[in-house]
């Protein structure tokens, strides 16, 4: 049975449709659904966790139709939203007990004790949640999310606003709960982490999935080869059959080629012939970023997809 299964889900707010007709599988894995601000993660994730009534379509969890069955539904899922409530007056084992206590957990002191292991929590358990770094309160979240041992977590932006060390750290542990058979779907605006760590990702923009596949098999398709080129002073334009100014980005001009080997001394003599001067250029394999950018198209990207991820860093405690 498919953990999560859509299908057509689409959800209008007024005559505004946030969510067109998607259609998505995910099983025992980690699948990743990226976008830009307000391109309609959140209003998927609410959909499949029961929290908002599609308009069309369907969704199931774990076999359980979102619609007809919830009840059913919520007992196979968990969701970590971006700020999960953890009280912060209480310890880390305080907090674990009140959930495992809210869902009728039984022998609650003991699934408390494994999961603060498993979470790598037990030596600071009996201290004040308000002590603990970005990472702690993130992995103590997750060690919530798992008392009552779902099928399926939904994981909103998960590593939002932790250092790189942290990050690494839960994204570790999202992998372990993999291992074990849980499927795990993240809104994550890492485009590096969701290409280093998802599964499958799926590129949602304007409510309708843009691409939807592995990271890897998504970059050999949507990419060609990219150029790296910085240049000293302004960028003169140059116009060169077979090679694609992409954009620039800081420094960075990017270039796209079918074969990028081939084409790095001609550009690079074209280059020079318009009258610029080259600092450094190099020959890199697309990103995940590049995916992006040319599935959900750049001026979102250098606009509302900014501005979203600095609201996001704000919002995070
Ligand atoms: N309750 C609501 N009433 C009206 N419009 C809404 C409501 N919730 C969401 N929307 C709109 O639906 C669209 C999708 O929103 P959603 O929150 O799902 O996007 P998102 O991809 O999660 O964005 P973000 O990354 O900024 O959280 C946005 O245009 C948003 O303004």
């Amino acid at each position: 049975m498919t953990a999560i299964q859509t299908e057509d889900l689409t959800k209008f707010f007024g005559d505004f449709c946030a969510v067109n007709g998607l259609n998505i599988e995910a099983d025992k894995e980690i699948f990743g659904l990226l976008g830009p601000n307000g391109s309609g993660k959140t209003t998927t994730v609410l959909m499949l966790t029961t929290l908002l009534t599609q308009d069309r379509g369907t969704a199931s969890i774990c076999g359980y139709d979102t619609r007809k069955d919830p009840d059913k539904v919520r007992s196979s899922i968990s969701y970590v939203p971006q700020d999960m409530a953890i009280d912060t007056n209480l310890t880390g084992r305080e907090n674990m007990l009140f959930f495992a206590k809210l869902y009728g957990v039984s022998n609650p002191r003991d699934r408390v004790d494994e999961l603060l292991e498993v979470m790598e929590l037990s030596s600071r358990a009996d201290d004040l949640a308000k002590t603990y770094s970005g990472g702690m309160r993130r992995r103590l979240e997750l060690a919530e999310a798992l008392v009552h041992e779902p099928e399926v977590i939904f994981l909103d932006e998960p590593t939002l606003g932790l250092d790189v060390a942290a990050r690494k750290k839960i994204w570790e542990h999202i992998h372990a709960l993999n291992r074990k058979g849980m499927t795990i779907f993240v809104t994550t605006h890492y485009m590096d982490e969701a290409d280093r760590y998802c599964d499958r990702v799926g590129i949602i923009n304007h409510g309708m999935i843009a691409v939807l596949g592995k990271p890897a098999e998504l970059k050999s398709h949507l990419m060609k080869d990219v150029i790296s080129v910085i240049v000293n002073g302004e960028y003169v334009p140059v116009d060169l059959e077979g090679v694609l100014f992409v954009g620039q980005s800081g420094d960075e001009l990017s270039f796209t080629a079918e074969n990028g080997r081939e084409a790095l001394p001609t550009l690079a003599d074209a280059l020079s012939r318009a009258g610029n001067s080259i600092r450094a250029m190099s020959l890199r394999e697309p990103t995940l970023d590049d995916v992006f950018l040319q599935s959900v198209g750049k001026q979102e990207e250098s606009t509302g997809f900014e501005e979203w991820k600095y609201r996001l860093m704000l919002r995070r405690r």
